[in-house]
């Protein structure tokens, strides 16, 4: 599709997750309803796991069947009704096989799923004195990757831990991508560290926008997320971030800088792919 406009309004939705999944995404409703009605994004992404508690005890109580299931019927309904598209953060999916999935769907403004991206790095980490998590005790990992087009501008779909792995990235770059979308929850051992420092080196490393969008932090909750959602340009420079707290952030995204950072430093084309690619490649 040819592009229509440089700008896109973006809005992020950082919302406050709880137990109670109607709760949660009559939340998302409401935020969604209220973006809509003071900013008309032509976009809106929402957190990883915002319709369920994360964590793995909790995937499979859940999950729910895609596209028929609950939340994606009220995500279906609002893009139509307000002709936008809904990145619609991540829910657990209750796939074939009995098989569960952390996955992100996207519905465009006439109300159809567009797409569906099954996180394809499982979190699973153990950090001596921080966090200890397992994703694949109950998740198992999408194979495919995800790109969509909105308005001619070529978006990527990762899913939080997916971020850490820069071959994903690049190949987004590689298929043309302009910006990619990561529905995450970082957590408050690894968001300090790596939170922004990841966003901006795949901002810089693929020239594109990246932009993350986390539930917002709950000390209560068994799982603390770190928040901080954020837009990082293709200059590798924070556009916008949220606090902690329950948070809408709302930018105009001007992808025509992508095309600025790619001519002024041309790296892509000034890679030693004859020299890379080598024996010790993957050492
Ligand atoms: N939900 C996740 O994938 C968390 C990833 C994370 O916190 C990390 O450090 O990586």
């Amino acid at each position: 599709m040819s592009k229509v406009s440089n700008i896109m309004r973006l809005a992020l939705l950082q919302l406050k997750g709880s137990k109670d999944k109607t709760v949660n995404v009559q939340n998302a409703v409401s935020k969604i309803e209220a973006v809509v009605k003071e900013h008309q994004p032509r976009l809106i992404t929402l957190p990883e796991c915002f319709n369920a508690p994360y964590g793995t005890k909790y995937f499979r109580e859940y999950s729910e069947t895609i596209p028929d299931g609950y939340t994606s019927q009220q995500l279906s309904n609002l893009a139509k009704k307000h002709q936008v598209y809904i990145v619609g953060g991540t829910i657990p999916e209750l796939g074939e096989n009995d098989a569960i999935y952390n996955t992100c769907t996207v519905w465009a403004p006439s109300g159809d799923l567009i797409a569906k991206h099954r996180k394809m790095h499982l979190f699973d980490i153990d950090v001596k004195g921080g966090i200890r998590f397992k994703e694949s005790e109950t998740l198992s990992a999408g194979n495919d990757f995800t790109t969509i087009d909105v308005d001619g501008h070529k978006i990527g779909i990762g899913i939080c831990y997916d971020i850490r792995f820069e071959e994903m990235a690049r190949l987004y770059r590689n298929e043309g991508c302009e910006m990619i979308i990561y529905p995450a929850a970082f957590n408050m051992t690894t968001g300090p560290l790596h939170w922004e420092l990841l966003q901006r080196s795949r901002a810089n490393d693929n020239q594109l926008f990246v932009v993350t969008t986390s539930p917002a932090r709950d000390s209560s909750a068994e799982y603390v997320a770190y928040g901080h959602s954020m837009i990082v340009d293709p200059w590798a420079k924070i556009q916008k971030s949220a606090g902690d707290g329950e948070e809408t952030v709302v930018a105009d995204i001007d992808f025509s800088l992508v095309e600025q950072v790619r001519q002024q430093i041309p790296v892509f084309s000034q890679r030693r792919l004859d020299l890379y690619a080598t024996a010790r490649h993957g050492q």
